[in-house]
C-alpha cells in the first residue's frame, strides 16, 4: 500500500520505538478515569507502549470490563483493573507515572472553568491517593480546568508533605498537536516534520502557540497568523460543539496524553533530550504555573526553557492571558486551603 511513497513515521510510533530499549527498567503506569472517553483509548495506547510493564486501570465504574478487554491485546504490559475508592491504593502502589483523565467533560456553551465545581474535588481525592500510595510518581494531569487542577494537585501534595514540583505536569500536549496540524495544513508541510511550541495554560486565550518559532518556518500574513492562533485556542470548543453535547475531545486527547506519558517515561529511563511543552511550577513569568518547553529527565522536570524571542503579537497575547491564568491558579490554591 505504501509502495513508492515516502512514509514518515509519526511521533507516537517514534516515541514507542525509542522507548523500547531492551535495557529499559520495569515501569508501572496507572490511568485514573480509565473507563471514560479519554481513559479507554489512552489505556489501549499505554498497553501498546513497550516502556510500560504494568498498567493499572482505575475508575469508579466499569474498570473490570475495560481491563479484561485491554488485557487481551498481545503486548507486554500486565493489565489490572481497580474499581471504587477502596481499590485506589492497590491501583497506585508502585506506580512510576499516574495519568489522570478523571472528571466531567464540557458541553456546548460551557467554559473549562465551569467544570471546576465537580472536577476540583475529584482531582483532589485522586491526588491524595497518590500522596499516600506512590508519592514519588510523576503525575500527568489531564482533567480540566488544567489551569486550576494542577495547582490543586500541588496543594494536596504539599498538605501531605510530598510535593515535588519536578513531578507534577499539566498535559497541554493536545494544544501542540492541534497547532502542528493546523500549521502544517495551512502551509502545505508534512505534519510529521513540523514543530510548534505552545505556551501559557490550557484554556482559551491562555493557550498561546508561538508560530514565530515554528519549524519549518513559514511567512504568513497577520490575518492568517491570527486565524491559526484563534483556531488553536478554540480547538477544544470546536470539538465540543461538533460533538453537540456528547462530550469533548477524547481520541486526539488520548493520543496527546499517550505522547506525553511516553515522553515522561523516556525521561525517567534516561533517554536524552526529551523536550515537551507542559504546564509546571515555573518562574519564567510572573505566574507560578506556566506551560513552556520543558526537558524531561530521570527526576521529572530537568530544565524549564524560557520563551525565546516573541513577536509584538505574541507579547501582547502573553500579557493578555496573565490575569485569567493568575485567577485560575489562585482558585485552585484556595480550593485546597478551604477544604
Ligand atoms: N488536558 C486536555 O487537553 C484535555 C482534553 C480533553 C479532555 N480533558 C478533560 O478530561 C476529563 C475527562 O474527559 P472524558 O471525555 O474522558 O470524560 P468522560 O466522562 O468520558 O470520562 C471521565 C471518567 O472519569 C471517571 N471518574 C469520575 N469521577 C472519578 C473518580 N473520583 N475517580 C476515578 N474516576 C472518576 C468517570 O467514571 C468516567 O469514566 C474532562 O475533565 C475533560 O475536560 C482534558
Ligand atoms: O475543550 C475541552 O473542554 C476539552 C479539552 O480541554 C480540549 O482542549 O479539547
Amino acid at each position: 500500500m505504501f509502495c513508492g511513497a515516502k512514509r514518515v513515521v509519526g511521533p507516537l510510533a517514534r516515541a514507542f520505538s525509542s522507548a523500547a530499549a531492551a535495557e529499559a527498567p520495569e515501569r508501572k503506569v496507572a490511568v485514573l478515569g480509565a473507563a471514560g472517553g479519554i481513559g479507554q483509548t489512552l489505556s489501549l495506547l499505554m498497553k501498546m507502549s513497550p516502556s510500560v510493564t504494568k498498567l493499572s486501570l482505575y475508575d469508579i465504574v466499569n474498570t473490570p470490563g475495560v481491563a479484561a478487554d485491554c488485557s487481551h491485546v498481545n503486548t507486554g504490559a500486565q493489565v489490572t483493573g481497580h474499581v471504587g475508592q477502596e481499590q485506589l491504593g492497590d491501583a497506585l502502589k508502585g506506580c512510576d507515572v499516574v495519568v489522570i483523565p478523571a472528571g466531567v467533560p464540557r458541553k456546548p456553551g460551557m467554559t473549562r472553568d465551569d467544570l471546576f465545581a465537580i472536577n476540583a474535588g475529584i482531582v483532589a481525592g485522586l491526588v491524595e491517593g497518590v500522596a499516600k500510595n506512590c508519592p514519588e510518581a510523576l503525575i500527568t494531569m489531564i482533567s480540566n480546568p488544567v489551569n486550576s487542577t494542577v495547582p490543586i494537585a500541588a496543594e494536596v501534595l504539599k498538605k501531605h508533605g510530598v510535593y515535588n514540583p519536578k513531578k507534577l505536569f499539566g498535559v497541554t500536549t493536545l494544544d501542540v498537536v492541534r497547532a502542528k496540524t493546523f500549521y502544517a495544513e495551512k502551509n502545505g508541510f508534512d505534519v510529521n516534520t513540523v514543530d510548534v511550541p505552545v505556551v501559557g495554560g490550557h484554556a482559551g486565550i491562555t493557550i498561546l502557540p508561538l508560530f514565530s518559532q515554528a519549524t519549518p518556518s513559514a511567512t504568513m500574513s497577520d490575518e492568517v497568523l491570527d486565524a491559526l492562533t484563534k483556531r488553536t485556542q478554540n480547538g477544544g470548543t470546536e470539538v465540543v460543539e461538533a460533538k453537540a453535547g456528547k462530550g469533548s475531545a477524547t481520541l486526539s486527547m488520548a493520543y496527546a496524553g499517550a505522547l506525553f506519558a511516553d515522553a515522561a517515561l523516556r525521561g525517567l529511563n534516561g533517554v536524552q533530550d526529551v523536550v515537551e511543552c507542559t504546564y509546571v511550577e515555573s518562574s519564567i513569568t510572573e505566574v507560578p504555573f506556566f506551560s513552556s518547553k520543558v526537558k524531561l529527565g530521570p527526576e521529572g522536570v530537568s530544565e524549564i526553557y524560557g520563551l525565546g524571542d516573541l513577536t509584538d503579537y505574541e507579547s501582547d497575547a502573553l500579557k493578555a492571558m496573565m490575569p485569567e491564568l493568575e485567577a485560575s491558579i489562585e482558585k485552585g490554591v484556595n480550593f485546597v486551603k478551604n477544604m
